[in-house]
């Protein structure tokens, strides 16, 4: 098929990759011939995000000291893909992820992958669904959880001396539900975007490349209101109709981010330096059972007020917490089993949630919804900062009557990438 026979939306594709890399001036004679216009800046004037002139526009820049999706201000959808290695060799392994570096970088510059497609005869490099979007703010992050070094006590790829001491399955919860089949995986891929083709089509060009090397173990999506419909990018609510995330890190915060985040040399493996710890857990909600809940039961619950999210007894979200203070009964005012008084013990510890709603359909065994959280944290030292924080909720959140956890996996997300390097390159 001629450029010229093309549905519009894809001749725009196509002239944009043209005009940029100054071949294929076809796509291009189309769009100065429909546009009147006399010269390509013209045309960028005339066309700004479709011909890249926007440079900036919704990217976030794949290449930086820390990976992006882990600090970056959390985007409308999430499209998350727990993967297991299929290939023994070592070299394939770097192959994929320099593969998946290049894609990766065109993908959040709002680039196909790969060549434009011309071969009749060949599948195209971009399966794309994606041709005339943005780049939507997507961030792809990469991890490696335990079973990336050893499976069955096997060294798998000669690398076993650098797994970090901290990178390790999660020890066994009281009331945990863990299914194999949202559990555990070598490899992660999050990927966070504005618009849900975009993210599902970075993990499913991913996957592809990965074809032959890695293998889908299981995916996630996931989902917060969307910034045009809040317009005030206020804190996102849960299921349960509570604003959720609160109380967390200062993005803005080197210092503090340092502390909480990323890891820090002397921390462990000098490779993961500038990386950080994700900790998953599908966590399946019964929103049913809370519906039929009173709101005075709810809010004890969180220890908020549902409307405002302030703490109990205060006005508004972001007032400070005062688990000292008691009512006339002599009663905490926050609840000794609420879940942020669990979640915050003595104050300790912190983590970077960065959790998204999923809504999966139904429960086949109860005939109820397949809903909750995939939750997500980013941290420096699961050991120390995750691990107490769940020990407590598991024992005595009352948070407990309405959750399940099903899934559970950690990953240490690899440190940042220079361009011309490629993920992983420091541990390899
Ligand atoms: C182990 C860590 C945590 C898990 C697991 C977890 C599950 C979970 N949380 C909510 C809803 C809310 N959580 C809130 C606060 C909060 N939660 C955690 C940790 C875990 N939550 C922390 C550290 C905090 C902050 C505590 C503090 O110091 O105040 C809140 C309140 C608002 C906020 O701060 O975000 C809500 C609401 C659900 C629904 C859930 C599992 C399904
Ligand atoms: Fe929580």
């Amino acid at each position: 098929m001629k450029d010229d026979q093309l549905p519009d939306y894809l001749t725009k594709q196509v002239s944009r990759r043209s005009l940029l890399k100054g071949i294929g001036l076809g796509g291009a004679g189309v769009l100065l011939a429909t546009s009147g216009v006399g010269s390509a800046l013209a045309l960028t004037d005339q066309f700004p995000d479709i011909l890249g002139k926007n440079n900036s526009k919704n990217k976030i820049n794949f290449y930086g000291t820390h990976q992006a999706g882990i600090t970056t201000e959390q985007q409308n959808h999430l499209y998350f893909a727990s993967l297991n290695i299929t290939t023994s060799n070592k070299a394939d392994l770097i192959s994929l992820f320099k593969k998946w570096t290049e894609a990766a970088a065109a993908m959040t510059s709002g680039e196909a992958i790969g060549q434009p497609a011309k071969n009749g005869l060949l599948p195209p490099d971009d399966t794309g669904e994606v041709a005339g979007l943005s780049a939507s703010n997507l961030t792809i992050t990469f991890g490696v959880g335990p079973t990336f070094f050893e499976k069955e006590g096997k060294d798998r790829f000669g690398l076993l001396h650098k797994k970090p001491a901290e990178l390790k399955d999660l020890p066994k919860f009281p009331l945990d539900a863990l299914e194999e089949r949202w559990t555990g995986g070598d490899i992660c891929i999050q990927a966070c975007s504005d618009d849900m083709q975009v993210a599902f089509h970075a993990v499913r060009n991913l996957v592809r490349i990965a074809r032959g090397k890695a293998v889908l173990h299981f995916t996630q999506s996931g989902f917060l209101r969307s910034k045009q419909s809040s317009g005030k990018n206020e804190t996102p609510r849960n299921l349960f109709g509570f604003k959720d995330g609160t109380i967390n890190p200062n993005l803005k915060d080197k210092q503090e981010l340092n502390e909480q985040v990323w890891v820090q040399r002397g921390d462990g493996p000098n490779w993961l330096i500038g990386g950080s710890y994700l900790v998953v857990r599908r966590i399946q909600m019964f929103i049913e059972v809370w519906d039929r809940t009173t709101l005075k039961d709810q809010e004890e619950t969180f220890g908020r007020h549902r409307d405002s999210g302030a703490p109990l007894s205060k006005k508004n979200e972001f007032d400070q917490v005062d688990l000292e203070e008691k009512n006339e009964n002599g009663q905490y005012v926050i609840p000794k089993t609420s879940h942020v008084r669990v979640a915050h013990g003595k104050g300790k510890e912190q983590i970077l949630r960065r959790a998204y709603s999923y809504a999966d359909g139904m429960d086949l065994k109860t005939g109820t919804f397949d809903a909750g959280l995939f939750f997500m944290s980013y941290q420096r030292k699961p050991s120390k900062q995750f691990v107490p924080m769940q020990q407590r909720l598991a024992q005595m959140d009352k948070l407990n009557e309405y959750i399940v956890h099903k899934g559970s996996a950690v990953f240490a997300c690899l440190p940042g990438v220079k361009k011309g390097g490629f993920i992983g390159e420091t541990l390899f």
